[in-house]
């Protein structure tokens, strides 16, 4: 069996976890990652959570040395790398290079590429609501999962929740392929592909923290 059944859900070789937190933070006005709910920065406690399920946590970050002072348990930081840009219409154009941050979906990608397990869990650093329990029901379901599917991710009206759910390693190529070809988009990508759905029973877990007024509103919240 891949995953353990109790509470303790940590199985050595079957799920790491990355985090990313390279964004630029345009809207919040500084660095999410950095902002305290309740006292904690925001990544370590996306960092924390994630630890409770994976012996392995990687932060990918163009700046490690931002969150170096953090206290980050089970966590590597994956330094990310600007891309060279492959456009297969215009071979010259091989020698430039995408400015960082080139967005979630590369960065994942570079993620991706040092990852050793099965499956892997991605969460964005922005989702202070987070919950632990959730994740590890999510855990236990992933040995049901069809092997066509090559992610299993939570579902809104819109569509996919890309930045809280699971991966499978084995789609770096048709990741690096679609990222290859100008690919920017998780949900295009999605599209793509054959994705199992995942239950979200608590909606607000993926309140997302993107501006100052959703900063005001989580710190009011008592919950
Ligand atoms: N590693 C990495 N993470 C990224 C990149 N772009 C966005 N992210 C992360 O993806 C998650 C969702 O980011 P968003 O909230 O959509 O965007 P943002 O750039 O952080 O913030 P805005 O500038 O306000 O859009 C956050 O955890 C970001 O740190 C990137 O280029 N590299
Ligand atoms: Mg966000």
């Amino acid at each position: 069996m891949a995953y353990n059944s109790n509470s303790n859900l940590k199985s050595p070789h079957s799920l790491s976890a990355i985090v990313l937190a390279g964004g630029k933070s345009s809207r919040m006005g500084q660095d999410k990652a950095l902002i305290l709910i309740h006292g904690v920065p925001l990544l370590q406690l996306i960092c924390n959570i994630a630890g409770t399920l994976c012996n392995t946590v990687y932060v990918v970050t163009p700046t490690p040395e931002k969150y170096q002072h953090l206290s980050l348990k089970h966590c590597q930081f994956v330094r990310e790398v600007p891309l060279p840009q492959e456009n297969l219409s215009n071979p010259a154009s091989t020698k430039i290079t995408l400015p960082l941050p080139h967005g979630p979906l590369v960065g994942f990608a570079q993620g991706l590429a040092v990852v050793q397990t099965d499956w892997v869990l991605l969460l964005a650093c922005d989702l202070p609501k987070l919950q632990a329990e959730v994740l590890q029901d999510w855990v236990r379901e992933l040995e049901n999962i069809p092997q066509d599917a090559i992610a299993a991710l939570p579902r809104h009206a819109k569509g996919w929740e890309p930045l809280c759910g699971f991966y499978r390693r084995s789609c770096l190529p048709v990741l690096n392929d679609f990222i290859a070809q100008g690919g920017r988009s998780f949900q295009a990508w999605l599209a793509q592909n054959s994705v199992h759905i995942l239950p979200l029973p608590a909606a607000d877990m993926l309140f997302n923290c993107n501006t100052p007024d959703d900063l005001a509103f989580v710190i009011d919240d008592k919950q």
